[in-house]
């Protein structure tokens, strides 16, 4: 198993005992770089993040099948913290920044927990204020009062401060102005550039694919297709229900049957 990679094997996961949410779920993202998971809404999408950082329990839900490994070990099982200790953050979707505290103190608060401070945290701190100017102007403001696009910063900037080797990203354009969405594609971008892993959960597929060398699409609760985005991109069935494009039904190539599982292209990594 390559280094800092997440291997996820037939993943099973139940709320309560009658909503099976992902059914015989695998992927796998590398060490570096952005794959994107791909679906519309209830596909199963929060609920894979869910289970990759041990959140489930939270929610009412559980593993019942199937394994996750991140960096040659077990995940599936141990609890959230310890799942930050090996690397692995969660940005949830919502932006859920604490609105009475300050951007200063929303960043502080990303590093409670985590053992070997001071230096490090200062460390990431800077960095974290490097990739967003914004939150260095504002840092003694409230949360709270703070735009939705500068929210969503925060909420990525204060998983940063736990020094992901891996992130979770729960979709990041949710909601979100055009322009912002443009920006946060940029700070991902960056994100990764920088040598920290991207799990990128969207909606927006004109954006995933654009960052992402590889991604999934999940469709109740099963991965439908997979493959190289560029791939994925020129597929009718990407094209039509996930990028909005009219895709002529004549005279244009054959469809692409949606059989499950269906792997497109070689990987690389
Ligand atoms: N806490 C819960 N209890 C019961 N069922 C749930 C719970 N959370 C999600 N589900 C169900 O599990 C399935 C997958 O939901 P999930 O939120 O993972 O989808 P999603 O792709 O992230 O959708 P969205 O984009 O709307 O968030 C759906 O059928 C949903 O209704």
């Amino acid at each position: 198993m390559e280094p800092g990679a997440l291997l996820v094997e037939d993943l099973e996961v139940v709320y309560g005992r009658s909503v099976r949410a992902l059914r015989g779920v695998s992927l796998d993202v590398p060490g570096n770089g952005v794959v994107a998971v791909l679906g519309a809404n209830g596909a199963g999408k929060s609920t894979l993040l869910r289970a990759v950082s041990g959140t489930l329990s939270l929610h009412r839900g559980s593993i019942a099948g199937g394994s996750i490994r991140y960096d040659g070990a077990r995940l599936g099982g141990r609890d959230p913290a310890a799942i930050v200790r090996a690397g692995v953050v969660q940005v949830p979707e919502g932006r859920r920044v604490f609105a009475h505290l300050t951007v200063a103190e929303n960043l502080r608060a990303g590093t409670l927990g985590r053992r070997g401070r001071t230096a490090r945290t200062r460390a990431e701190h800077d960095r974290v204020l490097d990739l967003f100017p914004i939150l260095a102007e504002r840092r003694e403001q409230r949360a709270g009062l703070l735009s939705g696009g500068e929210q969503q910063m925060l909420a990525i900037g204060r998983a940063l401060m736990a020094a992901p080797r891996l992130l979770l990203l729960d979709e990041p354009s949710l909601g979100l102005a055009p322009r912002m969405v443009g920006r946060i594609a940029g700070v991902i971008r960056e994100i990764a550039a920088r040598g920290t892993a991207v799990l990128l959960v969207e909606q927006n597929a004109a954006i995933a694919l654009d960052l992402a060398e590889k991604a999934y699409v999940l469709d109740v609760g099963e991965v439908r297709l997979a493959g190289a985005s560029a791939d994925l991109a020129r597929t009718d069935e990407v094209r039509r229900l996930y990028l909005g494009e009219a895709v002529e039904p004549e005279g244009a190539p054959a469809p692409v049957r949606t059989a499950p599982r269906r792997v497109l292209g070689r990987w690389t990594g």
